[in-house]
């Protein structure tokens, strides 16, 4: 892995960040307060390249590759998680789209992801009782004539009000992995059911909510990849996006860093500022080293899926440290605010809430670890 970033990966990571510090920090405390989603902020992100990082130019994409796509996501979590987690689910559902679509797809769909005419994608996996094990989904599609018909529902399907184009799993062959098929939905189709708005603890800026299919129908064409391939494609497409949530886990972490240096250099507590105590320093030494660790796994990651070499196993380990320390380096941040750090004054309360779901979606830290466990013993086999 070459350490130094190139001409390509620091124009997008310095596009990412001044658009993030400019137009989305200062939204942020708004859009998690008032659980705000702005279409036109999403649309000025696919202007500026950032809602297909990694996808040909053909198709709308800025061609920067999977690192300048992590940088961006790292830019865009410490302004604002809850904009890069509908950043992030816009360009997975790009990428899968453009590798197991058909020309035609790719020219319809990936474009209007890209472009912001979709406004954003949404991945439509889990539902209510199939979340760590989504072969245990009850989703289906009917074949008829020259149309499918889903009828079922997803839940906790982040941006699922706003999505112009989603990519949605249902059995197409009976229960198990190989019944599995994955199609894409645009928003707006008849019978499809926008549901309950989720009233999250963090990321309250992220719409979140359930979707139901009451006999709705798709053109034949819209399936994504070959019948039955379904699982398949969910278990790479998470494998990329295990990437970005733990970048998003890096950026959010790095803001938690920043802000309480900010505070411990201005804070005084008997007679001198709070960042002269070694137990203070020893903390923000531990967060800063943990952040650089995980920097390091995400960005390998994120270069070996660059490289077109198996990733999968590292995509794992990053989103399991990344999210890990994350949520520990937003504990330390709270705590060296101490009174402030509980209450809204400051942004350490928000980066608190908005990082305890790390650990929970796009795989929970439990199944990052069976998945670490299983391609590291397959190095062995
Ligand atoms: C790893 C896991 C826990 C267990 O897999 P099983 O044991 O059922 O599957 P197993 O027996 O391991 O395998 C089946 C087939 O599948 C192939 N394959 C597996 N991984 C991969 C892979 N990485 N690449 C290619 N093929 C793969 C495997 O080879 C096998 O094929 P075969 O039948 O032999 O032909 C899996 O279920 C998982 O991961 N859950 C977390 C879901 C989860 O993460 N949601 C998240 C929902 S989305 C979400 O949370 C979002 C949040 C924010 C926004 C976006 C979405």
């Amino acid at each position: 892995m070459n350490l130094e970033l190139t001409e390509t990966q620091t124009l997008i990571r310095d596009t990412a960040r001044k658009f993030a510090r400019e137009r989305v920090a200062p939204q942020a405390r708004k859009f998690d307060k008032e659980e705000l989603f702005s279409v036109e902020l999403f649309k000025e992100l696919a202007s500026l390249g950032l809602m297909g990082v990694n996808i040909p130019g053909q198709y709308g994409g800025a061609e920067a590759g999977v690192v300048s796509y992590s940088l961006a996501m790292m830019e865009m979590a410490a302004a604002c998680a809850s904009t890069s987690v509908a950043m992030a689910v816009t360009n997975m559902c790009a990428e899968l789209i453009c590798k197991f679509g058909t020309d035609a797809q790719r020219e319809k769909f990936v474009t209007k992801l890209t472009s912001g005419e979709a406004v954003v994608g949404s991945f439509a996996l889990s539902e209510s009782h199939a979340g760590s094990d989504p072969r245990a989904m009850l989703t289906t599609a009917v074949r008829r004539g020259d149309k499918w018909v889903l009828n079922g529902s997803k839940q906790w399907i982040t941006s699922g009000a706003y999505a112009g184009v989603m990519v949605v799993w249902a059995l197409t062959g009976g229960q198990g992995n190989k019944g599995i098929s994955a199609f894409i939905v645009e928003g707006g189709t008849k019978g499809l059911i926008i549901g309950k708005h989720e009233d999250k603890m963090g990321l309250r800026g992220s719409n979140t909510v359930s979707l139901t299919f009451e006999d709705m129908e798709i053109p034949a064409d819209n399936l994504l990849g070959k019948e039955g391939d379904g699982f398949k494609l969910a278990m790479i497409a998470l494998d990329g996006g295990r990437i970005g949530i733990a970048s998003q886990a890096c950026g959010v972490a790095r803001a938690a860093l920043e802000a309480s240096i900010r505070y411990a250099k201005d804070r005084k507590a008997f007679g001198q500022p709070i960042a002269e105590f070694q137990g203070l320093r020893f903390m923000l030494a531990n967060m800063s080293t943990e952040l650089q660790a995980a920097e390091l796994l995400t960005l390998r990651a994120a270069s070996l899926k660059e490289e077109g070499k198996p990733f999968t196993r590292e995509a794992s380990m990053a989103k399991l440290f990344a999210s890990e320390m994350s949520n520990r380096a937003v504990d330390k941040a709270v705590q060296i605010h101490g009174g402030y750090g509980y209450i809204d004054e400051f942004p350490v309360e928000r980066y608190f809430r908005d990082a305890r779901v790390q650990t929970i979606y796009e795989g929970t830290s439990e199944v990052q670890r069976l998945v670490i466990a299983r391609e590291t013993f397959k190095l062995l086999d």
